[in-house]
């Protein structure tokens, strides 16, 4: 696992305990955290699993994937370029890589910088919460899912065993942007300060989110771009289901909100470490699919530009009604690609 954070250490962790031999590629802070605590893993459902030190590895260099079989990239997707440069000299022929990063260009820049080796990317469908002490918690639900090719079956039993089972799927990249629609709502929850079931509670909040992702479905519809269906809902019909009072969404959206209460966007952890977030390899994807298309995306745009100000030291604690007023500002006398709607 080279990126000992949330998904590496909970990935990896839960590889470890069935078995398999697994070493954590990360920070020395990590590393002492895992060697004074062991590993702790629980989920949502009440699972609870210890892996003593003993029985993972640590590392803060990349020695290890020289010898590994698979070596599975969960950094920030700012990392990327330096950890596809650092493996380049690192492993060896045959090792598979597999980025289980958000977005969609991670896989490529690791293809880019490992030409010759198998890269596949997967798509992690829950939420991780980094609890401290070495405990890592699966805060939502969900399988992984991974692009198809010949290479999957010979790693896949191992995530089977350990209850993480990897759903292949032949259209990768409508995967990966459903799961990027999703994700929209990064830069809203880390914008609200809010863990992610509250600020979803909130119907404002919901339409901020929302009318980002109507902007994003005008324009991948516009360009015919496949949205794979993740959700009992297909994608075109979320923002609909988002922006019902909160009554209605309780029971409506009572999928969306089975969430740990605790748990916080990938984008909200960024924020609070003072660490760069992803939000260019998520709204930034949509605002240059508009540039592409001719167009413009500013409900993303504006985000990108909160999230940006927020990294400056800006405002994180907005509220829906001054955050929705924010975004709806922007369409001003343009219009945002596709029919204008009113979240
Ligand atoms: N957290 C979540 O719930 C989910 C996250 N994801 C995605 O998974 C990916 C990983 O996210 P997450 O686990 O939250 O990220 P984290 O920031 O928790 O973990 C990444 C870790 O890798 C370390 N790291 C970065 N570069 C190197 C390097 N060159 N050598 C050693 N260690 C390094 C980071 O250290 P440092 O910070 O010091 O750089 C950090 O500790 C992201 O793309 C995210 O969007 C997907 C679904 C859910
Ligand atoms: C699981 C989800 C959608 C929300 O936590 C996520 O991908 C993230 O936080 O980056």
């Amino acid at each position: 696992m080279f990126g000992a954070g949330s998904i590496g250490c909970y990935l990896g962790g839960r590889l470890a305990a069935t078995g398999a031999e697994v070493t954590l590629i990360g920070r020395e802070r990590v590393g002492a955290e895992i060697r004074d605590h062991g590993l702790r893993l629980t989920d949502l459902h009440g699972s609870d699993i210890r892996v003593a030190a003993s029985d993972i590895a640590f590392d803060t260099g990349p020695e290890s994937a020289a010898t590994a079989d698979l070596v599975v990239v969960s950094v920030k997707s700012a990392g990327t370029p330096e950890v596809g440069a650092t493996l380049a000299s690192a492993i060896g022929p045959g090792t598979v890589v597999v980025s289980a990063q958000n977005g969609l260009g991670n896989a490529d820049t690791l293809r880019a910088a490992l030409p010759g080796h198998v890269v596949l990317a997967a798509m992690v469908p829950f939420n991780v919460v980094h609890r401290g002490d070495g405990h890592f918690h699966q805060g939502s639900e969900g399988d992984l899912e991974i692009e198809q090719h010949p290479a999957v079956p010979a790693f896949a039993p191992v995530f089977a065993d350990a209850g993480l089972p990897l759903h292949p799927h032949d259209d990768f990249r409508s995967v990966q942007w459903a799961k990027l629609l999703l994700n929209l709502n990064n830069p809203v929850n880390a914008l609200s300060g809010l863990p992610l079931r509250e600020e979803l509670s909130r119907r404002p909040f919901r339409r901020a989110l929302a009318l980002a992702q109507r902007e994003a479905l005008a324009l991948l519809a516009a360009r015919g771009i496949a949205v794979a269906k993740l959700t009992p809902l297909p994608p075109q019909w979320i923002p609909r289901l988002l922006t019902v009072p909160d009554g209605v969404f309780r029971v409506a959206g009572s999928r969306m909100l089975a969430i740990d209460p605790h748990a916080r966007s990938s984008m909200w952890d960024d924020l609070e470490a003072c660490r760069r977030t992803e939000v260019d390899w998520i709204s930034g994807e949509i605002v240059r699919l508009a540039e592409a298309s001719g167009t413009a995306a500013p409900v993303n745009a504006r985000l990108v530009a909160l999230i940006r100000e927020a990294e400056a030291g800006g405002n994180r604690q907005w509220s829906g009604d001054a955050l929705l007023a924010d975004l709806r500002s922007q369409w001003g006398p343009r219009k945002p690609a596709g029919k204008r709607q009113r979240n």
